[in-house]
């Protein structure tokens, strides 16, 4: 795989380590067949094998099982109810997805499906098991590619559109950049389709009300479109809230990540790792405490995950995923931390080494009481 191809990227997606990319009804299906745009799925393919080969792990999110699935079912009327929306979800989801491997096989990479709903992204459990996941897809060298289950979702509790889905799913793997590719290259002062004196904006600085304000609904005469710019300008806000940049660009070329000729970067607030700790240290409310040795105090202060060794005494019930204060043996909070053990496994482990962690407890969660990457230090 040529490297070239890669060069005329923005240098937001160059310096990014880990990568959303998500792709709109309309690019992956064919407007006038109603099937998989199977040459422009090879494209991007390409372009993501690009990308994994410099060492960078790729998240795909891709809508089009609905539009995939009207047609297999032949609901070709304009407005579908909600059950028959679901059907023909689950009937193209399988669709989208084997188009997809066949696109990766090209650039022989794997593929796997991670069918998310919100609940999945707001209840910290599931959110943590889905991360696990999708990590471990990417160590396995694959492309997990996401889409909302919306088969299970009701009205009332789905995103509905796949902008917002694909900024949680950025701040799940902790992207440093979300890419939204879409029918239109970007955002402008006014939706072009209707304003024809529309400016292009390359780079948005703050994302404010004067940004959300430009930012209208979907392109109507496409039809397979959710939510337009607006639920990008809102996937823009959570990405940027939790670090991470969004780029707004066209995937109307065949090479969409190599061709981009014309976008909108909207930048982050901060960068992603220091918006998580600041969110681990900040918001949330410690559900226990760790009591440490000094050894273990100074391995966490010199950038260390926390083992079991240095754990001298607990307090508190918490389970896998909850927050927890770390405590020097003076009696000071060194650190917080999301526990990748409960309560009661780290009381059966503390003060033994990580190899015998799975000897006491009959399975294995990781060598780590907590990560690094998922403790602040105060
Ligand atoms: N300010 C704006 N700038 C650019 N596009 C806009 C703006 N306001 C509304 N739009 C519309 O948003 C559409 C893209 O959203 P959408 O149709 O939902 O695509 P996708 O399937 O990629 O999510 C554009 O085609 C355009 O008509
Ligand atoms: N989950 C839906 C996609 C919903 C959606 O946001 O569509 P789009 O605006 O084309 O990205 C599907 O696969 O049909």
């Amino acid at each position: 795989m040529s490297l070239d191809a890669i060069k005329s990227l923005p240098d937001v997606l160059a310096s990014a380590k880990r990568i959303t990319i998500k792709v709109g009804s309309a690019l992956v299906v064919d407007a006038g067949s109603g099937v998989a745009d199977a040459a422009w799925m090879r494209g991007l393919a390409q372009d993501i094998a690009a990308l994994m080969a410099q060492g960078k792990s790729v998240l795909l999110v891709s809508s089009g099982a609905g539009a995939l699935g009207r047609r297999y079912l032949g609901l070709t009327r304009k407005k579908l109810k909600l059950d028959e929306k679901q059907a023909a979800a689950a009937a193209g989801q399988p669709r989208l997805m084997s188009a997809w491997e066949e696109a990766f096989q090209t650039v022989s990479l794997k593929t796997a499906q991670v069918l998310l709903t919100r609940e999945d992204t707001e209840k910290r459990r599931r959110w943590l098991n889905a991360r696990a996941t999708v990590d471990t897809l990417f160590d396995l060298g694959c492309v997990p590619i996401v889409n909302e289950n919306d088969t299970v979702v009701t009205e009332e509790i789905r995103y509905g559109d796949n902008d917002r889905l694909a900024a949680r799913a950025a701040q799940l793997v902790r992207s440093e950049a979300l890419v939204l590719l879409s029918d239109i290259d970007g955002l402008y002062t006014d939706d072009p389709r209707r304003n024809a004196s529309a400016e292009h904006i390359p780079l948005v600085e703050k994302l404010d009300a004067s940004i959300e304000a430009m930012a209208g609904g979907a392109n109507a005469q496409a039809g397979v479109g959710t939510g337009g710019m607006a639920t990008k300008i809102a996937a823009a806000k959570i990405a940027g809230s939790a670090g991470c940049a969004t780029i707004i660009a066209s995937g109307q070329t065949i090479r969409p990540l190599s061709n981009m000729a014309r976008f909108t970067v909207i930048r982050p607030q901060a960068s992603a790792s220091a918006a998580y700790k600041a969110w681990i240290a900040g918001t949330v409310v410690p559900a226990g405490k760790l009591m440490l040795d000094d050894g273990a105090v100074r391995a966490l202060r010199n950038g260390k995950s926390l083992l079991p060794s240095g754990i001298v005494e607990i307090t508190g019930q918490f389970d896998k995923g909850d927050s927890v204060s770390i405590i020097s043996p003076a009696g000071d909070e060194v650190a917080r931390g999301i526990v990748t053990y409960s309560a009661e496994a780290i009381r059966a482990i503390r003060g033994r080494g990580s190899h015998d962690i799975e000897g006491i407890l009959g399975y294995t969660s990781g060598d780590e009481v907590i990560h690094r990457d998922d403790m602040a230090l105060v």
